[in-house]
């Protein structure tokens, strides 16, 4: 991976709010195509890390690019390659997702027919046939993250940066999730999902990170963090004595 662009690019990246620095001086280099999750207690920075990605927040410091291009200099551009779901994702309450989808596929120019063919592969293979037709105000959680998730996978992005995917999810639609991500990212879609779900990186993550009171302490492959632990550390093991050690500093 020596010389290959990164998908995403964290440059020196730091962000204050007052006195508090949520994020310190972070660089990462993902490249194309890589499944990262990163991990962190509460209140470490991953959620503020997330959203300067996406572009909703400025850095107080730093640059991020995705695809090779600066986020801050050339927005639209980025965000072009990017789809972002959020822990609690925005959806129009008074469309249904059929309907939803096509917006999204409008916004990113597609044209309608592929547009509605993606859209359907994704309604089958993330169970929301029967609720295509209904108002998306009346769907449960899990069933609204999907159709999130689904419109975030619509417009085939090259980085999909996805905050606490699992919550709400019961054990089918959490599997039918990790399977397509996984999926997307082994045919070149580059992954950054957030998480407090060990298992989660365990079992997906082509590289673990681990930010803590706003620095990443820790980045490596899932097998490498728990050798570093100890002959057969659980990741568990490795992320609490992490963050404890670097806790009371
Ligand atoms: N808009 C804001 N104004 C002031 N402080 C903020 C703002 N957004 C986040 N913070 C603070 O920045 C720190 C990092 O928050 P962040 O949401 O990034 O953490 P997180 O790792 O996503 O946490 P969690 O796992 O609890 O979701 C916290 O102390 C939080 O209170």
């Amino acid at each position: 991976m020596t010389d290959a662009l990164a998908m995403i690019r964290l440059e020196n990246v730091t962000k204050k709010f007052g006195d508090l620095t949520a994020v310190d001086d972070i660089s990462l280099d993902i490249p194309e195509g890589e499944f990262f999750v990163v991990l962190g207690p509460n209140a470490a920075g991953k959620t503020t890390t997330i959203k300067m990605m996406a572009g909703l927040l400025r850095p107080t410091a730093g640059e991020v690019f995705l695809g090779g291009i600066n986020i801050r200099e050339n927005p639209v551009a980025a965000k072009k390659l990017l789809s972002f779901v959020p822990d609690f994702p925005f959806l129009y309450e008074k469309l249904t997702p059929l309907e939803f989808f096509d917006f999204v596929g409008d916004l990113f120019e597609m044209p309608r027919t592929d547009a509605r063919a993606e859209a359907a592969k994704l309604v089958d293979y993330l169970n929301l046939g029967d609720y295509r037709h209904s108002l998306i105000e009346y769907l449960s959680h899990g069933t609204r993250q999907r159709v999130a998730i689904a419109a975030a996978l619509l417009h085939h992005p090259k980085v999909f940066v996805i905050d606490e995917p699992m919550v709400g999810l019961d054990p089918k639609h959490a599997r039918l999730v990790k399977d397509i991500l996984k999926k997307k990212s082994g045919e070149g879609m580059t992954v950054f999902l957030s998480s407090h779900q060990l298992n989660l990186a365990e079992e997906l993550a082509d590289r673990v990170g681990i930010i803590h009171k706003g620095k990443l302490i820790a980045c490596a492959h899932p097998q490498e963090l728990q050798n570093a632990g100890g002959s057969s550390s659980a990741l568990e093991e490795v992320f609490l004595k992490l963050t404890e050690e670097e806790g009371e500093g």
